[in-house]
């Protein structure tokens, strides 16, 4: 049994961390040896070899930090993070040399998939915004994938030399055109009966191309979350995107 690995779940209350933790109890290869929510002591993660963590944007740096601090390779579906954060944590992991840390904005295949796409689309389009929809119960706005997408589209524009996406707007007095991420318009819908969805509007003279993904379930997650589990001993430092393990990035 050595090539077992023991997983502790961080937000095990919560939608994605008891997902989690029926996956991992059904994968052979796996052994889930604790279970962590708010308020609980995190101690020595009850011997895990790694720590999968989802929680809230607030508390994950935090407890990212815990494990990092005790040689514990992590894998985080938590949203939020922002260079600053990503600054400090690589501090800590610069601290921990051969622990791994992976940050996903999305596990999904196809969301993996479609920021692919949309990252090489951008430098043909004048055009662009995102558009991301999910359950009403989701904290935080826009979602990470809508920013990661952002991101990704704004860098391959700026290396293409592309301006600012074409918009004539002056008059927007309740916030009609949604948000800014790296100069891409991002509009988020929150919907009673939806899960995780996004679509890439890109535009140009007399065409457009629509690249979108669904998840209609949270099990859309699980197969890259358990492949990051496994891989995630093998790729030292901090790795933000689950497109590195692939061989998509
Ligand atoms: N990367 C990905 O593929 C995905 C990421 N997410 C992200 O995962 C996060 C969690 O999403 P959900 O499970 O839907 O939220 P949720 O609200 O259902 O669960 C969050 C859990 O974290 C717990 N929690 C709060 N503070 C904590 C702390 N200090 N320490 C430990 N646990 C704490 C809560 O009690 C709750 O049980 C969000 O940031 C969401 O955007 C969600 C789905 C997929
Ligand atoms: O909160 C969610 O549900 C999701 N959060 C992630 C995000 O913010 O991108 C991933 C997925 O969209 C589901």
């Amino acid at each position: 049994m050595s090539d077992v690995i023991k997983v502790a779940v961080i937000g095990a209350a919560g939608r994605m961390g008891a997902t989690v933790c029926r996956a991992v109890t059904d994968a052979p290869d796996l052994d889930l040896v604790g279970r962590f929510d708010v308020g609980d002591d995190l101690g020595d993660l009850g011997g895990a070899d790694v720590v999968v963590e989802f929680s809230v944007p607030t508390a994950s740096l935090a407890n990212v930090q815990h494990c990092v601090g005790r040689g514990v390779n992590v894998v985080v579906g938590t949203t939020g993070w922002s260079e600053d954060k990503l600054s400090v944590l690589r501090d800590s992991v610069a601290a921990q040399p051969g622990t791994g840390v992976l940050i996903a904005p999305n596990f999904a295949i196809g969301a993996i998939l479609m920021m692919s796409f949309a990252q090489q689309a951008a430098r043909f389009y004048e055009s662009v915004e995102v558009i991301e929809l999910h359950h009403p119960n989701k904290v935080d706005a826009p979602s990470g994938t809508a920013a990661r997408t952002a991101d990704l589209i704004g860098a391959a524009r700026d290396e293409a030399g592309l301006g600012p996406v074409p918009d004539a707007t002056t008059q927007d007095p309740g916030g009609a055109r949604g948000g800014r991420e790296h100069g891409i318009p991002v509009h988020s819908v929150r919907l009673r009966g939806l899960v995780a969805h996004q679509e890439v509007l890109f535009g140009a003279v007399g065409e457009m191309l629509t690249i979108r993904h669904d998840s209609f379930d949270r099990s859309s997650f699980m197969p890259g979350v358990l492949a990051g589990v496994r891989a995630v001993g093998d790729h030292p430092g901090v790795t933000v995107g689950l497109e590195h393990y692939l061989g998509l990035a």
